[in-house]
């Protein structure tokens, strides 16, 4: 046990060696994704300013980090209580918060956007920060499902424009998939290589295809979890049960939409419909609809396809 922390404390370490080109990371949003990943930026030793619209979202943020950071801290220093303590200011020291993206963008060597799943948002967001951004900085959007070509076409910077694709909850899922457009340099496609080993992921490569990798198989999984269920075939309680016990899986696909969020998954699902209009897979799943309209957006809301005790 003594040797798997002191070699989780060496990664963590070392890993924060990597990445000497960047150093100062700006994330715009500060719901789920953001929080996650402003967190092991500053874990890793980078400075991070995590913007949102209001300062009520980015103190929550800071909140959720701090809780989320003492679980890790947890693991990693479990025999030491000090170490744990100075990992943990440390750690927080180096997070600033902002409700002024245009402002927080003015030093930073990337920006890594986990904003609503909206196109044109994306867009129009990335097109104010291109004016203001000082011209090394690199692009990055997290979007599970939008894609990248389309959002840096607002920016005059695509060679400096990748897809960083993490996943929920970001402090413990160990995959990073970098997308690569066209444009991109390999400047830049190094530096972000470089950079996602540096906050302690395991990074693959894809190129900007409708899914990337994980969600071009996952999300038919999920689409046809949610027909099975609307054919009254079973209930959401048994396929999430089927599929933990017998496929192995951490959740269920429910449990899993729950904890991704509704309105997220409903945003993918139409941005999907309307590119795709002839593909079945993505025509409207009522259930979904209905759960997002009377404000059940999953775990985040405290009701989602189950119910949850608010935090
Ligand atoms: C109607 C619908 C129509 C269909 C629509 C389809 C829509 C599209 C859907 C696709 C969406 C894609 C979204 C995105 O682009 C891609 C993704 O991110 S997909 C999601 C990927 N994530 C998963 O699959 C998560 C699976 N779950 C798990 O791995 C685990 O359940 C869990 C979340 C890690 C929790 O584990 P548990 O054992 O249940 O709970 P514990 O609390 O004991 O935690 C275990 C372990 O992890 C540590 N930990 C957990 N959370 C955090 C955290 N936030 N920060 C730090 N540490 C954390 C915890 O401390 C434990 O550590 P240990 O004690 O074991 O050392
Ligand atoms: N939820 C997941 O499991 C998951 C996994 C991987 C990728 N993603 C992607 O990450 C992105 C964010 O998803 P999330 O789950 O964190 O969403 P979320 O709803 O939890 O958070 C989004 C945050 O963005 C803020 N925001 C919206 N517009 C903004 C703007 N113009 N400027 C600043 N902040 C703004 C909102 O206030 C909110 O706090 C989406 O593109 C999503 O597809 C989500």
């Amino acid at each position: 046990m003594r040797l798997a922390h002191a070699t989780l404390s060496r990664k963590l370490s070392s890993s924060a060696c990597i990445n000497q080109s960047i150093k100062n990371v700006v994330v715009i949003g500060g719901g789920l994704m953001g929080s996650g990943i402003a967190q092991v930026a500053a874990q890793s030793g980078q400075n991070v300013t995590i913007v949102d619209l209001d300062r009520k979202v980015v103190e929550k943020a800071q909140n959720a980090i701090n809780t989320s950071l003492q679980r890790v801290a947890k693991k990693l220093f479990k025999d030491d209580l000090a170490k744990a303590d100075k990992f943990l200011t440390n750690s927080m020291s180096r997070l600033m918060l902002s409700t002024n993206p245009e402002e927080a963008v003015g030093q930073s060597d990337l920006v890594v956007e986990a904003i609503v799943e909206k196109l044109r948002i994306k867009q129009n967001l990335f097109k104010t920060l291109d004016t203001v951004a000082p011209t090394h900085t690199i692009f990055a959007s997290n979007t599970s499902s939008l894609p990248i070509g389309e959002i840096a076409e607002a920016t005059q910077r695509k060679d400096r424009f990748v897809g960083l694709h993490f996943f929920n909850p970001v402090p413990v899922m160990k995959l990073l998939e970098v997308i690569r457009i066209p444009e991109t340099s390999d400047d830049t496609y190094n530096r972000v290589m470089d950079w996602g080993k540096s906050v302690g992921k395991q990074t693959v490569t894809c190129k900007d295809t409708p899914g990337f990798i994980v969600n071009r198989l996952l999300v038919p999984y999920m689409m046809e979890s949610v027909r099975l269920l609307e054919r009254g075939d079973a209930t959401a309680r048994d396929i999430d049960t089927a599929m933990k016990l017998g496929a192995g899986y951490p959740m269920g696909p429910f449990e899993l939409l729950d904890y991704v969020g509704l309105d997220t998954s409903k945003f993918i699902i139409e941005g999907w419909a309307e590119k795709f209009p002839e593909n079945p897979l993505f025509k409207p799943v009522p259930t979904l609809n209905r759960l997002v309209e009377e404000g059940k957006l999953g775990m985040k809301t405290g009701e989602g396809f189950y119910k949850y005790q608010k935090k």
